[in-house]
This record gives structure tokens, C-alpha cells and sequence, in this order.
């Protein structure tokens, strides 16, 4: 006959000392022969694969199962790095992030329909691609240099001399944002965007979002325009934004807060307003009509 399997203690699987037998606290019956099967071989008997199972396991993830540490401290799994574990406490808040992310994620890949030439609206890529240039620092930035020497007036010079503020002030927070954020761009974008900077693999958040809010708002505050073209400028900063997640360059929370960001910036150059008393040396330096 053959004889019973036993375990590292030289007990047969399925029996226990006195004390634990058949106590349910102990986990008796089948549970305890799955325990003792693990126990025959944890401690010390294989060491390399004792830790492979602790590895694997989401409970020994989080150093808490009984049986690694039954009788030696040897057997104990090696202590994960934070980011390895799962957290199975989760706050609300921690919930309520992943949740909005998981949504930013998939909302994104789903609007994300000019991405590639293939994608389903891939026609409208070219299209894309022109409004993108519309919105990019280097046209903006020329051209706001170009209208400031041409300028014969103090207070146009006034004007687009607060116009470049704003576009540098714009540049500098989103590179540092971008930089201490670090979001990378969703996969699904192809890197082949004009003129970029080193943080502009970054995707948190839209520069050319932040810049259409910011240019919009400074366009209707300091130019006389007609209704229809104040309708026309809050479309085109609209459109823009809408197109980074189309294009697939951006995820939707990315332009959501490129706009508030936009917004915002404006309010501080606007607080920060530069005119021939605020800011003398700038305009003397600049005062040759
Ligand atoms: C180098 C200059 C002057 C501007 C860079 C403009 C640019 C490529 C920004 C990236 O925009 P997104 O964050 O919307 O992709």
C-alpha cells in the first residue's frame, strides 16, 4: 500500500497536532489539507519558489498571510515597494480618480477619430493639422513681434506689448506643468507635430488649448469686434481644443484644464497689466515709431 504524503513537519497531509484537529478556527477538512500542502513546502523546504508564490499572490503582496511566517521568520515574503502593492483600502477620493481617469482614458480613445490617416474620420486629419497650426506658439508669437514693430501707436504698442506677455507667460507655465506632471501622450497619437520643445511629449496640459482660451479672451476684452467674428473667435479656441483629443494628441481632462488654465492666465495678465506708467523702461525701448 502506498504510503501517506507528508508534510515538512514529517506529518501526513491531512492530519494535524492535537491541538488544531478539526477545528474550524483552524481550518479543518479540506481547507487544512490546502494549508498543510502549502506548509510542506513553504518553510525552508523551497525557498526560490515560496517566494515566487508570495510574489504572486495579492495577499502576501501585502505581507499579511498567516502561513508564510508559521514557525520561521525565514519563510516571511520580501517586503514589495510601495507602488507593487495593492491597495485594498482604497479612500473615496483614491476611487473617485481612477474612476474619472478610466473615463478620461476611454472617452479620449473614442474621440480620438482623426489619429491616424486610417482612423474613421482620417480624412479630416489635414483639416486637424491646419487648425493646429493655428493654434501654435511660433505663428502667434512671430506675428504678435511682427504687429509690434509695425505698430505706430501707443496704444496698439500697449496692447500686443501685453499680447507677448501673455504668450510667454503661457509658454513658461505649461512647460513647467508639463515638466512636473509629466503625462505622457495618449498612444494612439503620432508624434509629427511642428516645432516642438523637449517637454512637448507631455501631454498634461493642451499648450495649444491654454493658448486658444488665453488668445480668445484677450481678443474679445481688447479688440472692437463684430458679433459674428466674437462668435467666430470663441469657436475657433472651441474647435481647437476639440481637435487635440481628435487628433489623438491629448486626453479630454488634458484640454478641459488647458482652457481653465487659459482662462486663468489671462485674469493675471490682466492684473498685471503693462502701460508706459507700469512699466516705463519697456515701452522707452520700444518707442521708435
Ligand atoms: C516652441 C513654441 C514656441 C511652442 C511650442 C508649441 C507646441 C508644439 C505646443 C504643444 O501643444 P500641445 O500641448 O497642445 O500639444
Amino acid at each position: 500500500m502506498q504510503s501517506p504524503r507528508r508534510n515538512a513537519e514529517g506529518r501526513p497531509l491531512g492530519t494535524c497536532d492535537p491541538s488544531s484537529s478539526g477545528s474550524p478556527a483552524h481550518g479543518g477538512g479540506s481547507r487544512f489539507e490546502f494549508q498543510s500542502l502549502l506548509s510542506s513546502r513553504m518553510p525552508g523546504a523551497d525557498p526560490t519558489s515560496a517566494r515566487l508564490r508570495a510574489s504572486e499572490s495579492p495577499v502576501h503582496r501585502r505581507g499579511s498571510f498567516p502561513l508564510a511566517g508559521a514557525g520561521s521568520s525565514q519563510a516571511l515574503p520580501p517586503q514589495l515597494p510601495e507602488e507593487d502593492r495593492i491597495d485594498l483600502n482604497p479612500s473615496f477620493l483614491d476611487i473617485a480618480l481612477r474612476s474619472l481617469l478610466a473615463i478620461d482614458l476611454w472617452l479620449s480613445k473614442k474621440l480620438g477619430v482623426c489619429a491616424g490617416e486610417s482612423s474613421s474620420w482620417g480624412s479630416m486629419r489635414p483639416l486637424m493639422k491646419l487648425l493646429e497650426i493655428s493654434g501654435h506658439g511660433i505663428p502667434w508669437l512671430l506675428g504678435t513681434l511682427y504687429c509690434l514693430s509695425r505698430s505706430d501707436s501707443w496704444a496698439g504698442r500697449e496692447v500686443l506689448m501685453n499680447l507677448l506677455f501673455a504668450l510667454l507667460l503661457d509658454l513658461l507655465l505649461v512647460s513647467l506643468i508639463k515638466g512636473l506632471v509629466r503625462r505622457r501622450r495618449p498612444a494612439h497619437n503620432q508624434m509629427d507635430m511642428f516645432f516642438t520643445i523637449s517637454v512637448d511629449k507631455y501631454s498634461f496640459p493642451s499648450g495649444h488649448t491654454t493658448r486658444a482660451a488665453l488668445v480668445s479672451r484677450f481678443i474679445l476684452n481688447h479688440l472692437v469686434l463684430a458679433i459674428p467674428l466674437r462668435v467666430l473667435v470663441v469657436l475657433w479656441a472651441f474647435i481647437l481644443g476639440l481637435s487635440r483629443v481628435m487628433l489623438g494628441r491629448h486626453n479630454v481632462t488634458d484640454v478641459a484644464f488647458g482652457f481653465f488654465l487659459g482662462y486663468m492666465q489671462y485674469s493675471i495678465v490682466d492684473y498685471c497689466w503693462l502701460s508706459p506708467r507700469t512699466a516705463p523702461v519697456l515701452f522707452v525701448l520700444w518707442n521708435q515709431p
